[in-house]
């Protein structure tokens, strides 16, 4: 799981970087949606995983947590943070 969102969040500096024409993570990094499309989704998808819980669907569960996730990770890099600081204040809750 670390791999995989040290890989995703790496993907995200990256299209922050280059912002490629294709790219949709690059497209929240822009005007074209910033940092209101992010927030917009954050809560939205935030509704959707709380109606996939009561009605027990885990696939659906699964699919807006990962939206959340992905989300998550682009508002860290928008505000110029990165995992460790995320990591830190997990660690520090232990
Ligand atoms: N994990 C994601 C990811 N999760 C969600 N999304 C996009 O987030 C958008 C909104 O998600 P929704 O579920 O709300 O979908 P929707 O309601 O149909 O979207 P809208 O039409 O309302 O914008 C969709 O366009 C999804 O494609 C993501 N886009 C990209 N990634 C990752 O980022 C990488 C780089 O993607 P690009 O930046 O597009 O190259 C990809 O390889 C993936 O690993």
């Amino acid at each position: 799981m670390d791999d995989t969102l040290e890989a995703l969040f790496a993907v995200i500096e990256d299209r922050k970087e280059t912002l490629p024409e294709d790219s949709y993570t690059a497209s929240l990094f822009t005007h074209e949606k910033g940092e209101n499309a992010v927030l917009e989704k954050l809560g939205e998808e935030s509704t959707e995983l709380v109606l996939a819980a009561k009605d027990d669907d885990r696939e659906e569960i699964a699919y807006e947590a990962a939206d959340i996730v992905y989300h998550l990770l682009v508002l860290l890099s928008m505000k110029d943070m990165d995992l460790e600081e995320l990591e830190a204040e997990l660690e520090a809750r232990r």
